[in-house]
């Protein structure tokens, strides 16, 4: 484990007080709001009820034998992985797309258990049940499900702590620029000189001393050179980036003087005082600030840099990250066959984390052993773990009880999102986070944006998003979500309302170019293609699909309830699409 311990080292208790003060406001606003009552929990009818439109997409009670999920999966999770022939196309899965829908995978009758391990393994596995979700014995802070920007702003903070109490031991590194990139700032960037650092000639043509005509010197200065004072009716021929000499009244551009046969130079318009040098200092003085601690270190920031006279940076570290991915039922090379699925997350996190910003260290496929996970939790030195799948409530889903094991805080434990919304947040050591990430690829993914990326931004130092909380607005879904208010707050033409409250309020949006039916009290994040300020929602945004995901430019965040067409909604960029790798 990492650190050791002393009185709150990693600044547990802050993180604590903004985990406690919101489970106390969703206590005052929501008395009953359990995580087994969530909609996922109730039954078809009283779901049908509550208006929760994927009941008519639910396949029927019976899945096929060797249904996807595994024993004990409920059927609405099954409800959110295909639509069976004949119903209509669930809404979580996005537009459906033109022509006849895809037809569900192909279930090999007669397949073994999901659970068994693949390739002769053996397979190892939990050899007691899961505790139910909910009664998980790892200390858990805050009530039972947490609001999406809630989790959001929970998780950038927790890594913000971490951050700021170890720095004494952890002291910012001083790196070449060119090993800085994708790092952030530890330290403000303030200009080592003044920039220009004198003046500067913005055009080839001639430096002019007074009115003209004038008479032109034959030795030119080029960049990299000083000439000589001029006399007044004095021209000397000068390069884009030299230096001026002293007493030049301006440049004059060569395609705007002529010469004549003597040798005199004679303009062809006028010619303002100053007119195409740059004057010393234009762009900065020496000691102005020119970024600020935090920024990310993009390819602009290093040119800034360099022309500012640095050549190290001082820049945090880049955070830890060990890679758990769980599950006997991943092959990682071949077809599916016999139950059995591909590992679609191994090959994707690693790099996803990368471009977050981390380093990623361990990357290890532990199947169903809890034995084995808690010993690499336990091994881990990383800042962050992350693990794969087992964050619900199979009987192979054993996430819970091993935290529980090692006595971890359990922060966030269920996030009201969908997909996704098994996730949670741990701290398991003093200074270091385990991040759950359901098994469903697109939630594995929705639980990437929402607690690793945020963890990771608070433990580099780079700004978090602003969460505000706007409280809860009065006939509202089941949990207090700054979205919902959000939601109300548009006005009936969103182009012309202010700006909405939200959790970020500088977040890039974009306007619904189609209608988006929303769960009714979680948050829905919404494969999207992006252009010129529209959103596209995407086809195949169910929560096993990654086909939506691949095509997107960003995830858009669905208020509970839903979204017109032509309302704005926040996106979160996927660092693909020049949406912010790393911290930018
Ligand atoms: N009783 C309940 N069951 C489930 C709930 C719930 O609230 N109560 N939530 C459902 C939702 S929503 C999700 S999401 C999943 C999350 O489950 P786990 O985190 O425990 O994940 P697994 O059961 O291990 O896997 C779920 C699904 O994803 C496949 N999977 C897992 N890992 C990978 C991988 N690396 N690459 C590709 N696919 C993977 C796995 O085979 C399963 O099909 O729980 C529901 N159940
Ligand atoms: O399948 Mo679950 O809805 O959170 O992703």
């Amino acid at each position: 484990m990492s650190g050791s311990p002393a009185p709150d080292p990693d600044g547990f208790d802050s993180v604590l007080a903004l985990v406690n003060s919101a489970s106390a406001r969703r206590t005052r606003d929501e008395p009953a709001a359990p995580y087994d009552q969530e909609a996922d929990g109730r039954t078809g009818d009283a779901r049908q009820a509550a208006g929760d439109d994927r009941v008519a997409a639910r396949p029927p009670a019976e899945g096929p034998a060797g249904a996807v999920g595994r024993p004990g999966e409920p059927e609405a999770a099954l409800a959110a992985d295909q639509p069976p022939a004949g119903t209509a196309w669930p809404a979580e899965y996005g537009p459906e797309p033109p022509g006849p829908a895809a037809p569900p995978p192909a279930r090999s009758g007669g397949a073994p258990p999901a659970h068994e391990a693949p390739d002769g393994e053996a397979p190892g596995r939990a050899s007691a049940a899961a505790a139910p979700l909910g009664q998980c014995g790892a200390r858990r802070h805050g009530s039972a499900v947490t609001g999406w920007a809630e989790a959001v702003r929970v998780a950038g903070r927790a890594g913000q702590a971490v951050r700021e109490r170890t720095s004494a031991v952890r002291p910012p590194l001083e790196l070449p620029l060119a090993e800085a990139l994708g790092l952030v700032l530890a330290r403000p960037l303030a200009a080592l000189t003044d920039l220009p650092p004198f003046d500067t000639s913005a055009m080839d043509g001639w430096a002019v001393a007074g009115p003209g005509p004038w008479r032109v010197r034959p030795d030119g200065v080029l960049a990299g050179q000083s000439g000589e004072a001029l006399a007044d009716g004095e021209a000397v021929p000068i390069a884009t980036g030299a230096r001026v000499p002293r007493d030049v009244t301006a440049v004059l551009r060569s395609e705007h003087g002529s010469l004549d046969a003597h040798g005199g130079l004679h303009p062809q318009r006028e010619v303002v005082h100053g007119q195409d040098i740059r004057p010393r200092a234009q762009e900065c003085r020496t000691g102005d600030t020119l970024l600020p601690a935090g920024s990310a270190v993009t390819p602009a920031v290093l040119g800034l840099a360099a022309a500012a006279g640095y050549d190290t940076l001082a820049v945090h570290a880049r955070p830890t990250v060990d890679l758990f991915v769980l599950g006997d039922e991943l092959l990682t090379r071949g077809l599916p066959r016999d139950g059995l699925i591909r590992d679609a997350l191994g090959p994707m996190l690693p790099h996803w984390l990368r471009e977050a910003g981390a380093e990623v260290r361990a990357v290890e496929r532990l199947g169903d052993r809890p034995d084995a996970l808690a010993g690499a939790v336990a091994a881990s030195e990383a800042d962050l773990v992350v693990t794969t799948g087992g964050t619900a409530s199979g009987p192979v889903d054993f996430v819970h009880p091993t935290l529980e094991r090692l006595g971890a805080d359990l922060l966030v434990d269920g996030v009201a999102v969908r997909p996704g919304h098994p996730m949670l947040l741990a701290r398991t050591a003093p200074g270091q986070h385990l991040v759950g990430l359901p098994g469903n690829p697109l939630a594995a993914v929705c639980g990437l944006l929402t607690l690793v990326v945020p963890l990771l931004r608070g433990l580099a130092g780079a700004p978090l998003r602003q969460g505000r909380d706007a409280g809860r607005t009065p006939g509202s879904g089941a949990v207090p979500d700054v979205y919902e208010t959000r939601r109300v707050q548009l006005s009936s033409d969103p182009l012309a309302a202010p700006a909405p409250p939200g959790p970020d309020a500088a977040a890039p949006t974009a306007v619904l170019d189609a209608p988006v039916q929303g769960h009714p009290s979680h948050t829905r994040l919404v494969p999207v293609r992006v252009d010129a300020g529209r959103a596209r929602p995407l086809s195949f945004g169910g929560p096993a699909m990654l086909r939506g995901v691949a095509t997107a430019d960003a995830l858009a965040v669905v208020v509970p309830g839903g979204a017109e067409a032509g309302h704005p909604v926040e996106l979160l960029a996927l660092p693909w699409a020049g949406g912010g790798g790393g911290f930018t």
